[in-house]
């Protein structure tokens, strides 16, 4: 069972692929993480982010290793635990730019095959291209919405400071995730977009657990169309 969950930033791909992989004991796999990662090494390792030529040089360089345990998400580069760091307003800002350029793509989409064949039980891929570039034959493709200040206001509940006042002004987050939606969705090479065969859940009114909810009953019916007697792919494929 393939699950691939696609969306802009701030929908809840991340939350919510966590949960249904541990629900249903799949595996789950954080490409953004994968993008953050390169980033955070090519910034560590003096590579200029605004120059693609160089972003390109530098691509095939860090050994980049994600765990799959949807308990305990795991990303490190060149052997270092890089799962804090990457999550830094730095990296944010630069990540669009590196995961734009092909060389990167190419060497981080090989990877995600690699690890989606590997993993038997089945996974929960979530980015922004899965369904329509990395794992086109997945089989559920999701792609998840919310209104641009519902997911703004996600985002402000979540980088919270001490005193408990957001860090930020809404307005000034909601501008950060568009510009960064159109930067990932204007890219030439495997831009964020839903498939075609993608079943599209707006999020904007749902808690979190009638997403996971909604996710995991779209799994089951795909995995019983898969496997069950009347509605086999196999079959129709005949
Ligand atoms: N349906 C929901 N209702 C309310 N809050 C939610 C919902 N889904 C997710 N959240 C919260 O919104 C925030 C962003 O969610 P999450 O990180 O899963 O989004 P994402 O799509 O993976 O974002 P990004 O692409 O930027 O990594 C988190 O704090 C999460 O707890
Ligand atoms: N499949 C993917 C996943 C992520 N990216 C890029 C674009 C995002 O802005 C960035 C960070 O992702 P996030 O951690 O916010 O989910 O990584 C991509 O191009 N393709």
């Amino acid at each position: 069972m393939i699950v691939a969950i696609d969306g802009p930033s701030g929908t809840g791909k991340s939350s919510t692929s966590k949960a249904v992989a541990a629900q249903l004991g799949l595996s789950y796999l954080d490409t953004g993480a994968q993008y953050r990662a390169i980033t955070w090494w090519m910034l560590n390792n003096g590579v200029d982010v605004a120059d693609p030529d160089a972003i390109a040089a530098a691509a095939g360089k860090p050994s980049i290793v994600s765990g799959t345990d949807p308990l305990a998400p795991a990303i490190s580069a060149d052997g270092v635990d890089a799962s804090g760091p990457i999550r830094t307003p730095e990296v944010t800002a630069a990540v669009s730019a590196v995961s734009a350029v092909p060389e990167v793509r190419e060497r981080i989409t090989e990877l995600q095959r690699t690890i989606a064949a590997k993993a038997g039980g089945g996974i929960v891929v979530e980015g922004r291209d899965i369904g329509t570039t990395v794992l086109p034959d997945a089989d559920l493709k999701v792609f998840l919405t919310a209104s641009a200040e519902a997911r703004a206001a996600r985002r402000n509940g979540e980088l919270k400071a001490a005193d408990g006042k957001p860090v930020s002004d809404l307005a000034a987050t909601q501008q950060a995730l568009a510009a960064r939606d159109k930067a990932d969705s204007s890219r030439k090479t495997s831009p964020l977009k839903k498939a075609d065969d993608a079943v599209e859940v707006d999020t904007t009114e749902l808690s979190l657990e009638q997403v996971v909810e909604c996710v995991v009953t779209l799994v089951e019916k795909a995995a019983a169309g898969k496997t069950g007697p009347a509605g086999s792919r196999e079959k129709a494929a005949r």
